[in-house]
């Protein structure tokens, strides 16, 4: 698939703080590409130098053969994580606003549907919800029909069905062979939407694939859990298992096998939980620590 964004050698430093230290990867075209990291790892400044809002130290982001500093403000899209809106707009207003500011433009009607404004289209902004106004961002993102889509943390905030919700629009419009580009906290959003993701840490990358690959790559093991109070402390002891809160933890490479020794040790299987590592096990393996501290 053809690269429409590369990040080659990317630097920024404030002072003393080295925010992006020396950073190259590649988006391809259609893809939706994840940036994930705790805070301060260096995501903002690293989006807002492929957005052409900041400047790099050194290094550079090549669009499609255009060198950042270009214009590329007809391509690209941006939802950032707090946009005022006017006050006393409806919705519909406030797309007509915004869409006076480009010559070329996504057809009302088709954004409509996209990001799912019919409902609340006569709306005073001031009245959305959470979800509706995040929808909308969406859309003033996209009036101008880019072929690549930057969001920033765009769920954050949002109620679980809130966020489903948004996840459906982002697949619609991977669907329409556009380019996304997004930072984000929630573990489960990185799994659900992205094809590639980037982790960093420190200003650094410190992994990078697809969430499948990553996974396979780190993890042979299965998680089974289990009430604390079904498993004695020797049986814990012994096999080195976990105590996480009120369950206990085991790692296991071979489930029946593991299984067929908690039978054999008498311990009770009520309660008992399965899972494969996601990204957020594959977070907490990486940095240390789990994502949302
Ligand atoms: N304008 C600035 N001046 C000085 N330091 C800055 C500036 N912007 C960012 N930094 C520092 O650069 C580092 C990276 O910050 P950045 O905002 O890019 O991280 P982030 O991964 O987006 O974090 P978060 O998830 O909290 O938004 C941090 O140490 C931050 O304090």
């Amino acid at each position: 698939m053809q690269v429409v964004i590369s990040v080659e050698q990317l630097t920024k430093s404030y002072g003393e703080v080295l925010a992006v230290d020396n950073i190259s990867f590649a988006i391809r075209r259609g893809h939706c590409f994840g940036l994930l990291g705790p805070n301060g790892a260096g995501k903002t400044t690293t989006i807002e130098i492929m957005e052409g809002i900041i400047s790099p130290t050194r290094g550079q982001v090549n669009y499609q053969g255009l060198l950042n500093g270009r214009d590329i403000s007809h391509q690209i899209g941006i939802q950032f994580q707090h946009t005022a809106l006017q006050d006393y707009l409806t919705v519909k207003e406030t797309l007509e606003l915004f869409a006076a500011f480009y010559r070329q433009t996504l057809a009302q009607e088709h954004l409509i549907e996209l990001c799912d404004l019919k409902e609340f289209l006569h709306r005073d902004n001031r009245s959305l919800s959470g979800g509706q106004r995040q929808r909308l961002l969406l859309a003033l993102a996209l009036i101008n029909d880019p072929s690549i889509v930057f969001l920033d943390e765009p769920t954050t905030g949002l109620d679980p069905q809130a966020r489903r919700n948004f996840w459906q629009l982002l697949k619609n419009i991977k669907g329409e062979n556009k380019t996304l580009v997004l930072t984000t906290h929630y573990m489960d959003e990185a799994e659900q939407l992205c094809d590639e993701i980037v982790v960093m840490d420190h200003g650094r990358i410190i992994e990078s694939g697809t969430p499948q690959h990553l996974l396979g790559k780190h993890f042979d093991e299965i998680f089974i859990y289990l009430p604390q109070q079904q498993v004695s402390s020797a049986l814990i002891e012994q096999h080195h298992w976990r105590l996480l809160g009120d369950r206990v933890e085991i790692t296991s490479k071979n489930v029946e096998q593991t299984l067929a020794l908690l039978i054999a040790s008498r311990v009770s299987l009520e309660g008992l939980h399965v899972k494969s590592a996601n990204l957020d096990d594959l977070f907490l393996k990486l940095t240390g620590h789990s994502l949302r501290v």
